[in-house]
């Protein structure tokens, strides 16, 4: 598990530190390992001793790291040069790299094999615009790519996209979510000691272990029904293949089975496609969970296959995923009706069906809602999880799992290719298996379930990519091939 903390809350960590002197000491730490980093990086492509590095450099403390990260470059033989960007530097800073005989120049010079951006870190305050950099150059962020916000990931300006991002002391939300999480390329936290001092952690990411975890292997005495019987509610005359997909990424998970309920002509295509799936028109039989939505469409046949499946979780007690066409029939009235029976229930929108949901569900909520899904994913998950008691996994190039107390876990396996139509329905397949193969451990272990699919259908979607464009109906075999080598 990775723990991602707010700007705030390192800054926070830091000021028992700074009120007992320490503030220089701090930044030196910080910029020897940023300086260690960029040694090894210049060794790992040539000689270090003459390699020309250079630093933007801000008029706060990011450009303070910066500027002793320069000084102790220049004491290892780097030609090092810093480009201030404001009327201010820190002065300290100057002075240090003045002492190890490093330069000052107005222009990023012509042979600079690297790039330190320490312009903005934590204390970034809106956009900038950065200048031109040259192609080809190796960029190391400081802290952060100047510009992203520490707390959401939000790149309300420009931004010099990095190679490589060394943050200090604690790994920052803004470098996990979003455009932050993209602008900050491979990340290096460096420990300056602030572990005592930091408090809970804001978000986190599952690393490949805690997800397998969830999707476990079988025990030697497991059955059909002890693995996990799968309910799926999805697919309609007019979009039968929504039915296969969910299906199919189910099945490739390793659950016991999986129950189709639906019309005649999805059914025929899941049963060609799967003639394991036991296939019916109503919800009746041995599912222990629930997934609900992709294909339904949005006529009275579609409201009431949401209405007979949600009375049959209420009855069991079973969880229920609620994706695509369910997200705009749910009701309140459902969804209470499933908080009073004690369901798990996970909402699956992207970021068009999240300002929808809220609008219909949770208009208290809806002022400036569609601004704030795009600049803050994280807060906008949060808040709606936290409306409608409920986990909401929000779709995106970050996938947001968030849990009405709070709990959020962000994944960044998946890339662009992942934006085709059906994959969403997969995903949805994903979080349903995750729900049927564990007991109940209240909303917060749902969702890190819902976290692991994300984990899944994210690798799955990458390692297809690597074989070139696909389909939402390839992502199956990878989610198998995901689940193979462990
Ligand atoms: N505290 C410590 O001991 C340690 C801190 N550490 C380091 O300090 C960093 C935080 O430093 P910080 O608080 O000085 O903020 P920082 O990110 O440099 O930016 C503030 C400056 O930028 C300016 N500015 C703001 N927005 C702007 C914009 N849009 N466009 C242009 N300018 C803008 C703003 O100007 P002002 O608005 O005040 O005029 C101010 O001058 C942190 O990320 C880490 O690298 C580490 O060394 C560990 C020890
Ligand atoms: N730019 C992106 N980077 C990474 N993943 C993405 C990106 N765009 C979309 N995805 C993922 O692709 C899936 C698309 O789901 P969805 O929009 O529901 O599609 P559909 O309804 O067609 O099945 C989601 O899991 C989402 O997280």
């Amino acid at each position: 598990m990775i723990h991602a903390y707010t700007g705030a809350a390192v800054r926070a960590a830091e000021s028992p530190l700074l009120r007992a002197g320490q503030g220089a000491a701090l930044m030196r730490r910080a910029a020897w390992g940023l300086a260690r980093v960029v040694v090894r990086e210049l060794r790992s492509h040539g000689p270090v001793a003459g390699a020309t590095v250079t630093a933007l450099v801000g008029t706060g403390n990011n450009g303070g790291d910066a500027l002793w990260a320069l000084a102790f470059l220049r004491r290892r033989g780097v030609n090092a040069v810093a480009v201030p960007t404001g009327e201010r530097i820190h002065e300290a800073g100057l002075a240090a790299l003045r002492r190890a005989g490093g330069r000052v120049a107005d222009q990023i010079p012509v042979d600079a094999v690297m790039l330190i951006d320490g312009v903005l870190g934590t204390g970034a305050r809106g956009g900038w615009e950065p200048p031109l950099v040259p192609a080809g150059i190796t960029v190391v962020a400081c802290d952060l790519p100047s510009g992203v916000d520490a707390e959401t990931g939000h790149v309300a300006g420009g931004v010099i996209p990095a190679d490589l991002t060394v943050t200090f002391g604690a790994l920052k939300t803004g470098l996990v979510v979003g455009a932050g999480a993209q602008a900050a390329g491979r990340v290096e936290v460096v420990d300056i000691g602030l572990g005592t001092y930091l408090e809970e952690s804001d978000v986190s990411s599952l690393e490949r272990d805690d997800a397998l975890a969830v999707f476990a292997q079988p025990a030697w005495d497991d059955h059909k029904y002890s693995r996990g019987v799968l309910g799926v509610c999805a697919g309609s005359e007019q979009y039968p293949g929504a039915a296969v997909l969910v299906c199919s990424s189910a099945l490739a998970s390793g659950l016991g089975m999986v129950q189709y309920a639906g019309p005649r002509r999805a059914a025929d295509l899941v049963l060609t496609a799967h003639p394991e799936v036991v296939a019916g028109s109503g919800v009746e039989g041995k599912a222990q969970a629930w997934v609900a939505g992709p294909g339904l469409g949005s006529d009275d046949d579609a409201r009431s296959r949401l209405a007979a499946v949600v009375d049959a979780c209420v009855d069991g007690g079973l969880p229920l995923v609620l994706d695509a066409s369910a997200l705009g029939l749910v009701t309140l009235d459902h969804l209470s009706r499933l908080r009073s029976a004690g369901c798990e229930v996970v909402l699956t929108p992207h970021q068009g069906e999240l300002v929808k949901l809220v609008d219909r569900l949770a208009p208290h909520l809806a002022g400036g809602f569609a601004d704030l899904v795009k600049a803050d994913p994280v807060a906008a998950a949060r808040r709606t999880a936290g409306a409608l008691g409920v986990v909401v996994l929000l779709k995106g190039s970050t996938t947001v799992s968030a849990a009405p107390g709070g709990r959020t876990l962000v994944q960044n396996e998946g890339g662009p290719e992942l934006a085709t139509a059906g994959t969403g329905d997969c995903l949805a397949g994903l979080v349903g298996s995750t729900l049927v193969r564990t007991q109940h451990g209240g909303l917060s272990a749902t969702v890190e379930k819902a976290a692991a699919a994300a984990w899944l259908h994210g690798t799955a979607g990458s390692t297809t990519a690597s074989g070139g464009p696909f389909g939402a109906s390839s992502l199956a075999s990878a989610v198998r091939h995901a689940l193979t080598d462990r």
